[in-house]
């Protein structure tokens, strides 16, 4: 059957006088490993930059406190960890059911590395968490193993495959993973009704195997290491702030791709860096999606 394609661009709620953080999004990020604190900052940071209310970011004890210095207002928890730097899963494990109780949304994955403790630790996301989920990088590597999780997803659950992330899942090649991006993402977003693809990339798409929306925004300038793991924040956030799945990953793409359409306006394409398009969230939301918002209400009135 023809995916049908969607082109308007779902809005945010408008936010009540009296709303408060409990309101727009509890978001827990599990992230971060040895090396790679950026990832799980960069993603923290910006679930923040588009409009959740509280992000606590859990990630392995040895880059805990990197990842607090990068940014104030969000919380960290350390979880124990392996020799490695990353997760010990069975010792984490009261921890993360304590966070997981207090969250609205769960992401998982970005910088968490590669071990049989992050399968473990994606299988109890999957099957535990019960709450909407945000699975990318090193989550959908470990799904890879065992992509049969897919079936038991029972909460909304958004991936952002990168298409070599996308191919590991499919075990296809990168190569015709990116020359049949609309049915292959769409056959496999078509496994599971909880399910919504992102296929990232230049015109990255979103798809729950029905529907299917092509994104406008955005530019190669963005094809620099950190960019994704901004973009799994801000798909938390909009989940957070009570879209649906589908709406939540189409306003995230578009919001993010304007993101890097004003930062590379202001450095241009060589320069730009993931932390320059989490800076320019707050100017994406403002002027082109809450600014929309107002205009589409306008309208409304006449
Ligand atoms: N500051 C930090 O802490 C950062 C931490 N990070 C963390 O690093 C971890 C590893 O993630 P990763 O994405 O770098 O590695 P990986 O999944 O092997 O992907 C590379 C492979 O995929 C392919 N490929 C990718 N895009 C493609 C495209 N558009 N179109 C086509 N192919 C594409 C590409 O194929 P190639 O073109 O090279 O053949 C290559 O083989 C992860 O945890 C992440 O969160 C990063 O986010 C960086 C900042
Ligand atoms: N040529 C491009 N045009 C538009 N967006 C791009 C381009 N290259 C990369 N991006 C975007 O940048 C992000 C890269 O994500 P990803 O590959 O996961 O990076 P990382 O893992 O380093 O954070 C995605 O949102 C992708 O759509
Ligand atoms: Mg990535």
């Amino acid at each position: 059957m023809a995916l049908k394609r969607v082109e308007s661009i779902p809005r945010l709620l408008k936010r009540s006088p009296d709303g408060h953080k409990g309101n727009y999004g509890s978001i827990l990020i599990i992230a971060g490993g040895r090396g790679m604190a950026g990832a799980a900052a960069l993603c923290g940071a910006s679930a923040l930059r588009s409009g959740s209310g509280l992000v606590r970011v859990a990630c392995p004890a040895e880059v805990q406190p990197t990842v607090a210095s990068f940014e104030p207002s969000y919380m960290t928890y350390p979880l124990p960890c392996d020799g490695e730097g990353l997760v010990d899963f069975a010792a984490s494990r009261p921890v993360l059911e304590k966070l997981v109780q207090k969250a609205d949304v769960v992401a998982v994955g970005p910088g968490l590395g590669e071990s049989d403790d992050v399968l473990e630790l994606v299988r109890w996301a999957v099957e535990s968490a019960g709450k909407p989920l945000v699975l990318d990088a090193d989550a959908l590597n470990a799904l890879a193993k065992d992509v049969g999780l897919v079936d038991r997803l029972e909460t909304p659950t958004v991936v952002t495959p990168h298409p070599g992330e996308f191919a590991r899942l499919t075990g296809m090649t990168t190569k015709l993973a990116k020359a049949e991006r609309e049915p292959r993402s769409a056959a496999f977003a078509a496994r599971n009704a909880n399910l919504v693809v992102v296929l990232k990339g230049g015109g990255t798409l979103v798809t729950d195997g029905d529907r299917v929306y092509v994104n406008t925004t955005g530019n190669p300038g963005m094809a620099t290491g950190g960019a994704g793991d901004v973009l799994t924040g801000v798909v938390a956030a909009m989940l957070g702030q009570k879209l649906a799945a589908f709406e939540a990953a189409q306003l995230a793409v578009y919001a993010h791709g304007l993101a890097g359409d004003i930062a590379r306006d202001d450095s241009g394409e060589v320069g730009l860096i993931a932390g320059d398009i989490a800076d320019a969230l707050p100017d994406a939301f403002h002027h082109g999606v809450r600014e929309q918002e107002i205009d589409e209400e306008e309208d409304d009135v006449e």
